[in-house]
């Protein structure tokens, strides 16, 4: 468990704090200091734009295998819209344009041979409000599977439906009710639910983008817990907007502000010893 009381900065000129600054606490980093696995995913020089507005700017950025990666920084700096580049989500809005290079396992993702829906598969994502599709528990984990031809048969079916309910940590709640509405679940439920439904198609990576800003803290807390353990397994990426939560799940995090990557390193580095000025003045609540 790592935290830093910080003295807030004086001024925006780069001055010393002074003893009479306010003290701001950061937030304390619980897994910021577990290794971190082989670069999965590496970004190289990625802008993208929305006709003709830029949002990000030459974005260069490693992240890891079998770690979780929070991505930071105020609304609109474009953490979000990094996160999309990762499984093509961009490519689905119209006026959207990326370049530079972004591999997976070294292979460039927008190549003209990948399939975006594999690769979608592959890479999975989890949005801020829990989008269960209209069908029952078991559906929702099925559907995936089966458009794959992941499972051969009915009984295998249900084998893959049952362990990704289980790493999702949902099982237990809904053995008993697989053939309900998912839609019937709560808010955390739904969310663990999606959750299973991307698992259920073997991704490699899950992509988070705010996957816990619709719910209340016990389902939070839940939620951060599972991110804990699949990170075992997957390369994950969160996009949040808690510093707290950042520090509570992620191992490495990405600063961003305006649209640039302005700092990146171990969760435990940004949250306790910053490079960069603008990080300690975020991560200390000074703006955001
Ligand atoms: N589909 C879109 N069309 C046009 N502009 C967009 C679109 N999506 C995002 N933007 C703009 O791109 C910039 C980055 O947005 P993005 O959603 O990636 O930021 P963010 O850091 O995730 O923000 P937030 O924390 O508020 O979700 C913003 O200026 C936003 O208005």
């Amino acid at each position: 468990m790592f935290s830093r009381i910080f003295r807030a900065p004086e001024g925006d000129n780069g001055a010393a704090p002074t003893a009479d600054a306010p003290v701001v606490a950061a937030p304390t980093v619980t897994h910021g200091s577990a290794p971190v696995g082989p670069t999965k995913i590496a970004a190289r020089d990625v802008s993208v734009f929305y006709g003709g507005k830029q949002a990000l700017y030459d974005v260069s950025l490693d992240i890891p295998d079998k770690t979780v990666t929070a991505l930071i920084g105020p609304s609109g700096c474009g953490k979000s819209t990094f996160l999309r580049t990762m499984n093509r989500m961009n490519d689905t809005i119209s006026h959207a344009k990326v370049t530079g290079r972004i591999e997976m396992d070294g292979e460039d993702i927008n190549a003209r041979s990948v399939d975006p829906v594999l690769l979608r598969a592959r890479v999975g994502m989890v949005f801020q409000k829990p989008n269960p599709f209209p069908k029952t528990i078991y559906e929702n984990v099925a559907y995936g599977p089966r458009i794959h031809g992941l499972a051969s048969s009915k009984s295998e079916l249900d084998g893959v439906v049952e362990i990704s309910l289980k790493r999702a940590g949902l099982w237990d709640e809904v053995a008993d009710r697989l053939h309900s509405p998912g839609t019937g679940l709560s808010g955390g439920q739904q969310q663990r639910l999606v959750i299973a439904r991307a698992i259920a198609v073997e991704p490699e990576v899950i992509l988070m983008d705010e996957p816990c800003s619709a719910l209340d803290p016990i389902a939070t807390a839940k939620i951060e817990e599972l991110i804990d353990e699949l990170r075992e397994r997957y390369c994950i990426v969160i996009v949040t907007h808690s510093m707290a939560q950042a520090a509570r799940v992620s191992q490495r995090t990405a600063f961003f502000h305006l649209g640039r990557l302005v700092e990146t390193g171990d969760t435990e580095e940004i949250f306790t010893n910053p490079r960069e000025r603008r990080t300690l003045d975020y991560i200390t609540g000074r703006f955001g």
